[in-house]
């Protein structure tokens, strides 16, 4: 693995780079990655797209083959993901490498894999198909604080920390089943309780007769700050930077997990659509300032009225959904929503003055409305409608019978169909003013 700068320059590399490359650390920083690995499109010339090109491929996630030429003249085949990074608000390049070319080990070299594992600094881990661990190397016991004696013969899963979604490992053994490599930063749990951070790549192993009978698993772990900038990204991709609340994206996850945990559980959930009401008779009053921070003091009321486990998040401009878990019964929503309505109302202070918050609400409940996300959804977002048309500054329940018989479900149709986002509210004649 390497960082390089915003014009395509070593700035560090790790040792297991410099194996790759056969020399050391020091000869290969302060070059031009282009020296390196020649098909990489990074020019020193235009750092604006190398930024750039590295977002674009780390968002795709894909791994690029490249020959790379080590400084000796030697050809190495290659295998380079690139994102890009931002330590200290500098625009950084991460470049990880992979040996090879080949998505599976060659035929019969497992013995000489496991030989060649024992003086590596890369952690290696050999299981067999089942995730149980056969092999080991040196660098294993100094990372994961387990012996070889006390790993090999137990599942991979001794180090899970519980911090990765089912659907992450779910992701992982589908794409090892398929005979194909799973690259990923796994978050796991040393022998004595501690959280550490692995870059890992876990290749499947296929024998002569194109069998897959083992995956191997090569890991570096991340150093502390590069740990840092990395949950940093990560956060930065799945929430809202104004309100600090998740984003659409993690909002959606949410909506699914809720889904599993309340068909896993028999449990009921609601989705609740919130839109303020004259959001924009604010900002053009008070200027969007004063918008933001109306914005923040939702967000902030809103996590207030709720439990820790339910969701809010952020959907765009002045709406906001939360999904709110284990409801027994319409009232139970009910509570939720007026205590909101009275909380937002507070609103913020603009010297002497207040600005009362008002907002429409459009709730309803799985499964009795909805048994799969976007019809959840769109009728969540036709409730509040309902709210927002009735005047506003209340609440609506999702109402099948309405819904019927309602214009709207006409348009929401169109809307679906072309993919869209449900803002029905445009679609309203009647607005509330109040405040
Ligand atoms: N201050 C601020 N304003 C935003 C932000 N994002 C969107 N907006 C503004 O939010 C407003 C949303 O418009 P509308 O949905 O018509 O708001 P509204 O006046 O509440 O209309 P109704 O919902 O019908 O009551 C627009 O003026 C956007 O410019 C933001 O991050 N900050």
């Amino acid at each position: 693995m390497a960082v390089l700068d915003k014009y395509g320059i070593v700035s560090f590399s790790t040792p297991a780079m410099g194996d790759m490359f056969k020399c050391t650390q020091r000869e290969l920083e302060g070059r031009d990655v282009a020296s390196l690995i020649p098909g990489l499109p990074l020019k020193t010339l235009t750092p604006g797209y190398n930024l750039a090109f590295a977002d674009f491929w780390g968002n795709k996630g894909e791994l690029l083959k490249f020959k790379g030429h080590s400084p000796n003249g030697e050809r190495i085949p290659l295998a380079v993901s690139l994102n890009k990074l931002s330590i200290d608000n500098t625009p950084l390049i991460l470049l990880r490498l992979l040996p090879g070319s080949e998505h599976a080990i060659p035929n019969g070299e497992f013995e000489r894999l496991i030989e060649s594992a024992k003086n590596k600094t890369d952690v290696v881990m050999i299981t067999d198909t089942t995730g149980i661990i056969q092999a080991v190397n040196d660098a294993f016991a100094q990372a994961t604080g387990y012996s070889r004696e006390e790993a090999v013969g137990q599942p991979a899963s001794l180090m899970k920390s519980g911090l990765h979604t089912p659907e992450f490992y779910s992701k992982m053994w589908h794409t090892l089943l398929a005979g194909n490599e799973f690259q990923a930063v796994f978050v796991n749990r040393r022998k004595n309780g501690e959280i550490f951070h692995e870059d890992k790549n876990i290749r499947p192993f296929i024998d002569k007769s194109g069998q897959i009978t083992h995956f191997v698993s090569t890991s570096h772990c991340l150093s502390e700050s590069l740990r840092t900038t990395l949950l940093q990204l990560h956060h930065e991709a799945y929430h809202d930077a104004l309100t600090g609340l998740p984003n659409r994206h993690l909002f959606e996850d949410r909506l699914k997990q809720a889904f599993s945990r309340a068909l896993r559980r028999g449990e009921n959930f609601s989705l609740v659509y919130l839109d303020l009401d004259s959001f924009k008779e604010i900002n053009d009053t008070y200027g969007h300032t004063v918008g933001d921070e109306v914005l923040r003091t939702t967000a902030t009321q809103l996590k207030a009225c709720v439990r820790n486990e339910d969701t809010v998040a952020r959907l765009g401009g002045d709406e906001f959904a939360l999904i709110l878990l284990d409801i027994h019964r319409r009232e139970d929503v009910e509570i939720v929503l007026k205590k909101i309505l009275r909380s937002l109302e507070q609103g913020i202070h603009l010297g002497n003055k207040r600005i009362s918050i008002l907002a429409s609400l459009g709730a309803n409940i799985f499964p009795d409305d909805g048994t799969d996300s976007e019809s959840l959804m769109m009728r969540a977002d036709f409730a509040m409608y309902k709210a927002k048309s009735d005047g506003g500054h209340g609440f609506h329940f999702f109402d099948k019978d309405e819904f019927a018989g309602s214009a709207a479900k006409k348009r929401l149709a169109e809307l679906l169909t072309a993919g869209k986002r449900l803002n029905i509210a445009s679609c309203t004649s009647e607005q509330s003013t109040r405040h």
